[in-house]
């Protein structure tokens, strides 16, 4: 009586159904068919987004001023996720980090899990466990392959099996507005053509042509499960329709719904599920609604491919990474720099030369805050610097950063924008031997790498000494230890390098000032230089072997050594460039 009450006050709810379309040859829509999107009621976020349904690039509307609600489809877990999902998951992590740290628009986001399907199914079978422990299993990787990769977590998760009556009333809804049927067979399919031209605003598909082969019991080619009757001894949950589980579309439909109603500002996925993922999402959602635009922006994340081939990297095609092995043998931050560099609609290759590129470019931002922090220390000596255009150049960068970013969040174009700062702090930052007391820039330079810093953190990335300060306890050790080595090693150097008329300066043990004719001073110096040059070939072995592990360390000039060691009586100048936190972790 319930069931029938409610589908009484859905079928009220619920408009005339459009007229079916002509059978023909399959089609999509032309332009002047296609339905057109319209721009949402609400505050502009001041960004401009590329919109798949609209196919063009709209200012970003959101319904409540500086909330954006976003529903974000999960993965299916029965597998270990790859580096295709870290792409799709890190590079809408940016967007989100952009949008509240940039724009300062609350996100709030939900994920759903799919934790039941056939291929949940079939791998808990081939495994022998039940497909609930199987996906229990592999969600829990996820969460930690996204914590690994820095991921914020959603504002929640849902997973699909804890939402079944939930699904089974959203069903039930769709069939009483006469755009679903059950099947004697206990399955419920969407009617497509019911939809008529409503249906394809994502895809401009057209649903009135019959161009697949059709299920034995579907009415249309194009119709697709809502409900899917149990086979004998599968999982299943009881409804109207008898034992079953519901099909994918439906889940996300209802997830989202079930929190944020019909008022959905973002949907997100990869470029794959647009059809007929969130073809059938939209078709569901506004029949459920009965509204003529569910999902306001839809954003979709283009392939991550292997070099040289055109497919996706997929489990199925077995031509994967895993995001475990991957980090294994380069950071998250690494990866992060690596999906900064394309838009991230953009199909985009994955090899071992484009992350030895994104490491490069982590290195050089690292060594940059390294020398600069330096300067600022007073361990590098440089001209004097000319702060008029490093102060233009930074207040260039911050307004072409905050532009890149609401064009589509185009962070290739931020970060290139934060690479020219650096080439330009790097120019004037060059050691010279001699002091000249020239007045120093600190101020900027401070400014530079604040800024720097904080650019990055807010992506979910760390640089520098800050790192350090977020790397817990072993990570400051290993940095002092780091310190005390590099201190170590121009100590030795500057004793192997020191000659026999500046032995006072650096006093040897048992070594006298030469002060006999110059012939017995010219062979004192030979055997002096010929006993150190082992020490000289540890200190040029212990750089390199540092290197190898991404830590550079600069040479330094002996008599600027001998200059701020003996005149000024401060440290040796050296510093590290390019040792940063994971490098030194994956050296521990
Ligand atoms: N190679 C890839 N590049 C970018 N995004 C991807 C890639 N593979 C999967 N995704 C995205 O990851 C998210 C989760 O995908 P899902 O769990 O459905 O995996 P899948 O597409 O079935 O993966 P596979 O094809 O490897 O089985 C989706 O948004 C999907 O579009
Ligand atoms: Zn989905």
């Amino acid at each position: 009586m319930a069931m029938l009450r409610g589908a009484v006050a859905a079928a009220r709810r619920c408009g005339p159904g459009p007229g079916t379309g002509k059978a023909g040859a399959p089609r999509r829509y032309s332009a002047a068919e296609r339905r057109q999107w319209v721009p949402p009621a609400g505050r502009d976020s001041g960004i401009v987004a590329y919109n798949s349904r609209s196919r063009s690039k709209e200012p970003l509307v959101l319904g409540t001023e500086g909330v954006a609600t976003w529903y974000s489809c999960g993965p299916t877990v029965y597998d270990r996720a790859h580096l295709g999902h870290a792409s799709s998951y890190v590079r809408f992590d940016i967007i989100r980090r952009i949008m509240t740290r940039f724009f300062g628009i609350e996100v709030i986001m939900v994920m759903g899990i799919t934790d039941i399907d056939d291929k949940i199914i079939k791998r808990a079978n081939e495994m022998n466990i039940s497909p609930l422990a199987l996906a229990r299993i592999y969600e829990d990787d996820f969460k930690q392959d996204m914590a690994a990769l820095k991921v914020l977590p959603p504002t929640v998760y849902m997973r699909v099996t804890d939402n079944i009556p939930h699904i089974i009333s959203f069903i039930k809804t769709i069939i009483a507005c006469g755009q679903a049927y059950a099947t004697s067979q206990g399955n419920v399919y969407f009617d497509v053509k019911s939809l008529g031209k409503r249906y394809g605003v994502l895809t401009t598909i057209c649903p009135d042509t019959q161009d697949e082969a059709v299920d034995a019991d579907k009415r249309h080619g194009k119709d697709f499960a809502l409900w899917k009757a149990a086979k004998p001894q599968e999982l299943s949950w009881t409804s109207p329709w008898g034992k079953g589980r519901p099909g994918w579309h439906i889940e996300c439909s209802t997830i989202s719904s079930a929190v944020f109603g019909k008022q959905l500002d973002i949907h997100t996925g990869g470029i794959d599920l647009a059809f007929p993922h969130h073809e059938n999402e939209i078709a569901q959602c506004e029949v459920y609604h009965q509204c003529e635009q569910w999902g306001n922006y839809f954003l979709h994340s283009g392939h991550l491919h292997v070099k040289g081939s055109q497919e996706k990297m997929s489990k199925s095609l077995k031509n994967y990474v895993s995001i475990k092995d991957f980090l294994k043998k380069f950071s998250s931050d690494q990866f992060r720099m690596f999906c900064l560099r394309s838009r991230y609609s953009s199909a985009v290759e994955f090899s071992d030369e484009s992350m030895e590129d994104a490491k490069h470019l982590h290195q050089a931002i690292s060594s940059f805050i390294r020398d600069a922090n330096a300067y600022i220390k007073g361990q590098l000596v440089c001209d004097p610097v000319r702060e008029d255009i490093l102060w233009e150049r930074l207040a260039n960068t911050k307004v072409t950063v905050k532009a890149a970013f609401a064009d589509d969040f185009d962070t290739s174009r931020a970060v290139a924008a934060i690479m020219d700062l650096i080439h330009h702090g790097n120019r004037q930052l060059k050691a010279v031997t001699k002091d000249a007391g020239s007045p120093r820039s600190s101020v900027v330079y401070g400014s530079i790498i604040s800024y720097i810093e904080g650019f990055f953190n807010a992506l979910g990335m760390s640089f520098g000494e800050r790192q350090v300060a977020l790397g817990g306890d072993n990570s400051a050790v290993l940095s002092n230890v780091m310190d005390e080595l590099v201190k170590f090693r121009a100590k030795v150097r500057h004793y192997a390098l020191a000659l026999p008329e500046a032995a006072g300066t650096v006093p040897l043990e048992g070594a006298t000032a030469a002060k006999g004719p110059e012939q017995e001073q010219k062979e004192k110096r030979q055997q002096l230089m010929q006993e150190r040059k082992p020490l000289l070939e540890a200190c040029d072995s212990l750089r390199g072997d540092l290197a190898a592990f991404g830590i550079h360390i600069k040479q330094e000039m002996p008599n600027v050594l001998r200059l701020q060691e003996n005149q000024k009586g401060g440290p040796p100048v050296h510093h590290i460039s390019g040792c940063f936190l994971h490098d030194c972790i994956q050296v521990l």
